[in-house]
């Protein structure tokens, strides 16, 4: 699939060859104004470059180039490069460029924000962590001042005014979960003025592949105060004394189930009872499923580590700890119970939204990577996104030869440490990328037997990872690295220092060599440890050693015969050289329908959210919350405004329950807008308009009959209005998405003897969605009658309607879910056959 996507994507590449001469022709131009810019003094750039008209059929874009190159030039000392500006026009027209590693996309960025800005837009320039945010926002700020526009960095440190400030100016440098928790945020606002996230515009994505394909499925969550379901140890101790015979695991190693021996087994340790009957079919069967998981599935120091006394995810694609990072469902506390940890608290989702969602928001997109070709599928598949890809500056020399594939993994390790050994005497450095902890750590033990010193640089010790990686260039250095580690900072050659002697003498050795440990299950990861080295033209080389007992091969290749190795080290020649290229194309196959699959799932949620978020920004911006309690509840609103005859000249009853389903159906119409079987779904709900709702507090007949003495002001009243049925719909839209979430743990038993579990899926989340907005308002009108409003306003917390005393924000983590997909559900329904 890989190869093939790969060289699909060339011969599509016709129109990006066209573009791509047209960015030269501008470029050529641009030589032509090369002196005006350079006779202009620094106060004109701002001036002359508010004249220009740089839209795609405007004429002054060669203009633009060529004072955007004098602009870097004197405020940064960087003169950009011919490539660097054809990136920025690319980037300007809305693609994904592919830059090699070390190619200076900041800088081809950061130009072409300042494109957007010219054209009035408002600019995210979105990263991966929030070092290189802050980094490059501090970086490219000269530049950007040269013409006058505004740049800040948002982080974890920044506080609300600072983010305010931030997303005010014209342009904003922000880590992807930073900005996305800042949307989630506003959704706990309850006046318009404590809203932070500006209106979304144009996204510059760094690291595209990062974040549109490895991470888009990953939800940001906002996390709010509530009693969460402590795990059952007695489930966790029966599936801890499972053995072998008990669980099968599927070929990817992605999904756990119980076999007939299993069942028995758990239904006979816990009491006697029967898993599948209505009792525990949807609750102890699922807890069983969920510890499964986190006993066979999860693996310590590959998955996690545990670390002061807390489960800490690795994140797999970046081989690090993922900060704020969380399993769905109860899997966070199931393998805090399994590893003996004290749980954390988990409390409950207020609000989430998928990163691919985030950027589903920006009606512009483009973005830079230095591997984007590869995932040219999933770009153009999952956001209409075409890919660019920009010649090196210089060109690339590094060698990369061919893999060294093996029969067994004894036999790969120990060709490994030959090879390094070999290497290492003389004295050029190594890096090397393995997959995970423990193999990190494996090898610094043989590679130490070996006489090799070396330094390991793993998600345990990643706080010293800048360090480590600015060394790693140094004669001699052996760095062993878990795969992404490094990403975003240079490899000098000599070491950190400035010493050209100690540069030109690796340069002599032949640069940095890049060793891995075993192919990933696309060639994009393998492509991006490759670019460690050979960075900006310096010499380099790379080496990938795998075995037929690698897990890219054990997933996704079955063979009636294992082949078998004809010499003596083990070595399995070209032969096996074709065989692990045949699995990376299958394991990319397997991913791309994964992430088809998963976005299938998630899609009806988004537009769902899409909904409820357009339904608050009105109730949070205009009277619409007091214009419709008043309409429905008018003898409430009478004592409340003190016009008590106001009441007669209401009209009756009738019509105000026409009014009801009015306003209802505004709701309708939006969701018809998105999908019309949530239009059928949400105009039925309307019809029955007068279900009273009785799982309320109950409020006292006193307080229900309670009337001000003194009439309330207007806008008292307005924000009293806003606030009941903010808490209502936010309510509503947290218990749907524990809705949402039950469902998806428990699937694959409702799907039983149904069609497809995605449409049994979606069958049930419109069901429960179509009720939403009559109950948020049902209740919103029983507070109002009932709630004490004074002139400080209403008191909630009275009526025992409280709002999260504490939030919080993480990412979700290797979304069981997401990971597993419609494969697993479909693995599990198996079972039941
Ligand atoms: N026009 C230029 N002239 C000289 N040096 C430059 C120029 N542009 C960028 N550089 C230098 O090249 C190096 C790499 O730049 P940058 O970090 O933007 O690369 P990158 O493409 O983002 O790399 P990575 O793949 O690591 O993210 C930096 O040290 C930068 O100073």
């Amino acid at each position: 699939m890989g190869k093939l996507t790969n060289s699909m994507w060339r011969l599509l590449g016709a129109q990006s060859s066209r573009n791509q001469s047209k960015s030269l022709s501008l470029l050529k131009d641009a030589e032509g104004h090369t002196d005006w810019a350079a006779d202009l003094a620094d106060a004109d750039f701002r001036v002359e470059a508010e004249k220009l008209d740089i839209g795609v059929d405007g004429g002054d874009r060669a203009k633009f180039l060529a004072l955007a190159r004098e602009a870097a030039d004197r405020s940064l000392g960087l003169r950009p490069f011919d490539v660097q500006l054809q990136g920025a026009l690319r980037l300007l027209d809305g693609d994904v460029i592919e830059m090699g590693t070390g190619e200076g996309k900041t800088l081809a960025g950061a130009i072409a924000a300042i494109g957007y800005v010219l054209e009035g837009h408002r600019v995210h320039v979105i990263s991966v962590n929030d070092y290189l945010a802050t980094r490059d926002a501090e970086w490219m700020a000269p530049l950007f001042a040269a013409f006058g526009i505004t740049v800040h960095a948002v982080s974890e440190n920044s506080n609300r005014a600072e983010r305010k400030q931030a997303y005010d100016g014209d342009v904003t440098y922000g880590s992807v979960n930073e900005i996305g928790f800042d949307v989630l945020r506003d959704q706990l606002a309850i006046h318009a003025d404590e809203l932070v996230s500006p209106t979304p515009d144009v996204a510059i994505i760094d690291e595209a592949d990062s974040v549109l394909v490895d991470e888009a499925l990953i939800p940001l969550v906002l996390a709010g105060t509530a009693d969460v379901e402590v795990p059952d140890h007695a489930i966790h101790d029966v599936v801890a004394r499972m053995k072998n015979k008990h669980y099968e695991i599927d070929v990817e190693g992605r999904n756990v189930s119980l076999t007939d021996d299993g069942a028995a087994f758990v239904e006979e340790e816990l009491g006697g009872i029967d898993l599948y009957d209505e009792e525990h079919v949807g609750t102890t069967l699922v807890h069983v499923n969920v510890a499964m998981h986190a006993h066979h599935l999860l693996e310590r120091d590959v998955h996690y580590i545990v670390r002061d006394g807390g489960v800490h995810l690795i994140n797999a694609s970046r081989g690090r700890v993922a900060q704020l990072q969380r399993w769905p469902d109860g899997m966070q506390a199931a393998v805090e119970t399994k590893e003996g940890l004290a749980q954390t608290d988990s409390g409950e989702v207020i609000d989430t939204i998928t990163v691919q969602a985030l950027i589903g928001r920006y009606p512009q997109v483009c973005g830079m990577t230095g591997t984007a070709l590869a995932a040219g599928e999933q770009f153009r598949q999952f956001y209409d996104l075409r890919v660019s890809q920009i010649p090196p500056n210089t060109s690339n020399i590094r060698k990369d030869l061919p893999d060294r594939v093996y029969d067994t993994k004894a036999n790969k390790v120990e060709a490994v440490v030959a090879y390094v050994k070999e290497v290492h005497e003389t004295g050029q450095p190594v890096l090397i990328g393995t997959h995970d902890v423990a193999e990190s750590e494996e090898l610094a033990y043989f590679l130490e037997k070996a006489g090799v010193g070396c330094v390991v640089l793993n998600a345990k010790n990643d706080a010293e990872e800048a360090k480590i990686i600015a060394e790693a260039g140094t004669k001699g250095a052996v760095t062993v690295s878990t795969q992404m580690a490094g990403r975003g900072t240079d490899i000098r050659l000599g070491g950190s220092s400035d010493d050209e002697t100690a540069r030109e003498e690796i340069i002599e050795l032949g640069g940095l060599c890049v060793i891995g440990t075993g192919r990933h299950d696309t060639e994009r990861l393998d492509n991006q440890l490759r670019g460690r080295a050979g960075r900006q033209g310096d010499p380099g080389m790379s080496v990938f050693f795998s075995s037929l007992e690698d897990p890219v091969v054990t997933k996704n290749l079955s063979f009636k015969r294992d082949p078998v190795s004809q010499s003596e080290d083990g070595s399995m020649g070209s032969k096996g050289i074709d065989l692990i290229e045949q699995a990376q194309r299958v394991a990319e196959g397997v991913m791309l329908e994964l992430h088809a699959n998963t976005w299938r799932y998630n899609q009806l949620v988004n537009q769902q959210r899409e909904i409820v978020v357009k339904r608050r920004m009105e109730v949070l911006t205009t009277d619409t919350a007091l214009k419709e309690l008043r309409d429905h509840e008018p003898e409430r609103y009478a004592e409340l405004t003190g016009t008590a005859k106001a009441k007669d000249e209401n009209t009756g009853a009738d019509e105000k329950t026409a009014e009801v389903e009015d306003t209802s159906g505004a709701a309708a119409e939006d969701s018809a807008n998105e999908d019309s079987a949530t239009e059928d779904s949400v105009t039925e709900a309307t019809t029955t308009d007068e279900a009273t709702t009785t799982d309320e507090p109950d409020v006292t007949q006193e307080k229900s009959r309670w009337i001000p003495v003194e009439p309330l002001a207007a806008d008292v009243l307005a924000q009293a209005a806003r606030e009941i049925m903010l808490y209502h719909l936010d309510r509503e839209w947290a218990d749907h998405l524990t809705f949402v979430s039950d469902v998806r743990a428990s699937i694959h038993l409702r799907a039983i003897g149904r069609e497809s579990p995605l449409d049994e899926f979606h069958r049930l989340i419109l069901a429960e969605f179509s009720e939403l907005p009559t109950r948020a308002i049902d209740k919103s009108r029983k507070t109002f009658r009932e709630a004490v409003i004074t002139p400080d306003g209403v008191d909630l917390g009275a009526a025992d309607l409280h709002r999260s005393t504490m939030t919080w924000t993480y990412m979700v983590h290797d979304n069981l879910f997401a990971s597993g997909g419609a494969k697993t559900l479909q693995g599990i329904i198996g079972i039941f056959r």
